[in-house]
């Protein structure tokens, strides 16, 4: 499991390119037959990819996290952004189609993870895990993709129109601390989360997903007033620290998941601000 530290605002303005990109992005989380991890102290955050490609993965315990099994003290929400795949938990199987959110709670002990069909026309499964401390344990719970609460965004007028859909949330499945969801572009509209906002209460994460192979999104991190931008490709993922500006514009049309962990799970609890006050 990969550590990273938290790292304060003030830290931006000395950072290159290759340092922000080493605290902030993380690539190479789906590689073939292995469990990649990467623990943040902000709000002790823990992001993973599972890919199943020759035979099913079980999700190990970490020293890093001090305990035998991954869901001792902890939570998670697991999105399938590959081919169809399972995730069996202490024996039941939820099966797992592109983009559909399970919520696994805080105890379970044994969790297996399997692609439907690697070889097949949609591939291995591609199993992102976002995880944060739980105190209690809340039941494991399918969404199917779009089946969580929809809000619809932006136009397509400003190059924003989005469909934004809520997994796990106060009014949805419930968890104790992580907020997930997933966030589609419509077609010819690049921009996501614009006009953008932080949340000094919580840490949040972006994977970007089905963005064609040769695209990248330019992806906004920083103080609204102290900003800097990283190139992100397919299936990358970007820590924002509670203080940091988490918004991006494609070179294609993509959607990505959204998850947070932090003092409270009120996803509309952000501190927004102009965009022409953004530096
Ligand atoms: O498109 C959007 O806007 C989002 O998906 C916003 C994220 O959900 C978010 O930043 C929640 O705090
Ligand atoms: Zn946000």
């Amino acid at each position: 499991m990969e550590q990273r530290y938290a790292t304060a605002p003030d830290q931006i303005p000395g950072m290159t390119t290759e340092d922000l990109r080493r605290r902030y992005l993380v690539p190479d989380l789906f590689v073939d037959d292995e469990i990649r991890t990467v623990y943040t102290h902000h709000d002790r955050v823990v992001l993973g990819g599972i890919s199943p490609v020759s035979a099913p993965l079980s999700l190990p315990g970490y020293p890093e996290i001090r305990s035998e099994q991954f869901f001792d003290h902890r939570e998670a929400g697991i999105v399938n952004v590959g081919g169809p795949g399972t995730v069996t938990v202490d024996g039941t199987e939820h099966r797992l189609a592109h983009g559909a959110c399970l919520y696994v709670g805080r105890g379970a002990a044994d969790v297996v993870l399997a692609s439907d069909d690697a070889a097949g026309e949609q591939g291995a499964a591609r199993f992102y895990l976002f995880s944060a401390p739980a105190h209690t344990a809340y039941p494991t719970t399918l969404v199917e993709p779009g089946q969580g609460t929809v809000r619809e965004l932006g136009d397509q007028v400003t190059s924003n129109r989005r469909t934004l859909n809520q997994y796990i949330h106060e009014n949805g499945v419930k968890s104790c601390q992580v907020v997930m969801g997933v966030t589609t572009l419509h077609p010819g509209s690049m921009w996501n989360t614009m006009p953008a906002h932080t949340h000094d209460r919580r840490t949040e994460c972006y994977l970007y997903f089905d963005l064609p192979a040769e695209a990248r999104v330019v992806h906004l991190l920083g103080e609204p007033t102290e900003t800097r931008h990283m190139v992100v490709a397919d299936r990358e993922a970007i820590i924002s620290p509670s203080w940091s500006v988490h918004s991006g514009v494609g070179t294609a049309a993509y959607s990505f998941v959204w998850a947070m962990a932090g003092e409270n799970q009120a996803f509309d609890d952000m501190d927004g601000f102009d965009v022409a006050t953004m530096r």
